[in-house]
């Protein structure tokens, strides 16, 4: 029988896209909630150090394989900024709508073709605490930020990325078409591929 994957990420945007993403791969996962796995500190300069810091912690403390995300936006204006720090941007870490408000603020004035931006994903697959060879991989969202947020489906910075391939914000998405073109989405599909050439990693 499969070892369950434990989901170490404590962001309910993000735990419902996994949910939907990974249920139609036949894969299942438990958010770390379930197993009381005290949050990993991100302490890592790059998404990949984090996504592994992350998932390390969940293996250790469940003993089972973990999936973790680390992601963020980077604005090509402020410098790729807030990147690894999107979660945290306006000081006190999750707080959307702050974040929000501050990117907005901080683009003030800025002409639309010098607002691109781009979401990052990068997932890493622990089999186990020891596994010196995590599944790595990386998907990006090209889009630009708004002028003001718009939009009422998705979470985080989701409401002020607007996606010209589809005309609207992220927020505006339905989900379906979101998890499709997105950056989880397409990480996601990555690490699908692996554990079929892997031969089922679970
Ligand atoms: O599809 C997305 N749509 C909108 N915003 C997004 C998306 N994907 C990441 N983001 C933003 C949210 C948060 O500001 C940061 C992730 O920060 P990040 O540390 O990876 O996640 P987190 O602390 O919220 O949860 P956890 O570490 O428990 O997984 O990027
Ligand atoms: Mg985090």
């Amino acid at each position: 029988m499969n070892k369950a994957i434990v989901l170490a990420s404590n962001n309910a945007g993000k735990i419902k896209e996994f949910n939907t993403l990974l249920g139609d791969m036949g894969i299942e996962v438990k958010p770390q909630s379930e197993f009381d796995v005290v949050e990993a500190e991100e302490t890592g300069l790059t998404f990949i150090e984090n996504a592994i810091l992350k998932a390390r912690n969940a293996c250790a403390h469940t003993g089972l394989p973990a999936l973790a995300d680390d992601s963020g936006i980077e604005v090509d204006y402020l410098n790729g900024a807030p990147g690894i720090y999107s979660a945290r941007f306006a000081g006190e870490h999750g707080n959307n709508q702050a974040n929000n408000d501050l990117l907005i603020k901080k683009l003030e004035g800025v002409d639309e073709l010098e607002r691109t931006a781009r979401f990052h994903c990068v997932l890493a697959y622990m089999r186990h605490k020891d596994d010196p060879t995590p599944l790595v991989f990386h998907g990006t969202w090209e889009g630009r930020i708004l002028e003001s947020s718009t939009g009422q489906e998705g979470f985080g910075y989701d409401p002020i990325f607007y996606v010209p391939e589809c005309g609207c914000s992220a927020a505006s998405l339905p989900k379906e078409v979101k998890n499709q073109i997105s950056h989880r989405g397409k990480a996601l599909k990555q690490l699908f591929a692996a554990f079929q050439k892997e031969g089922n990693a679970q």
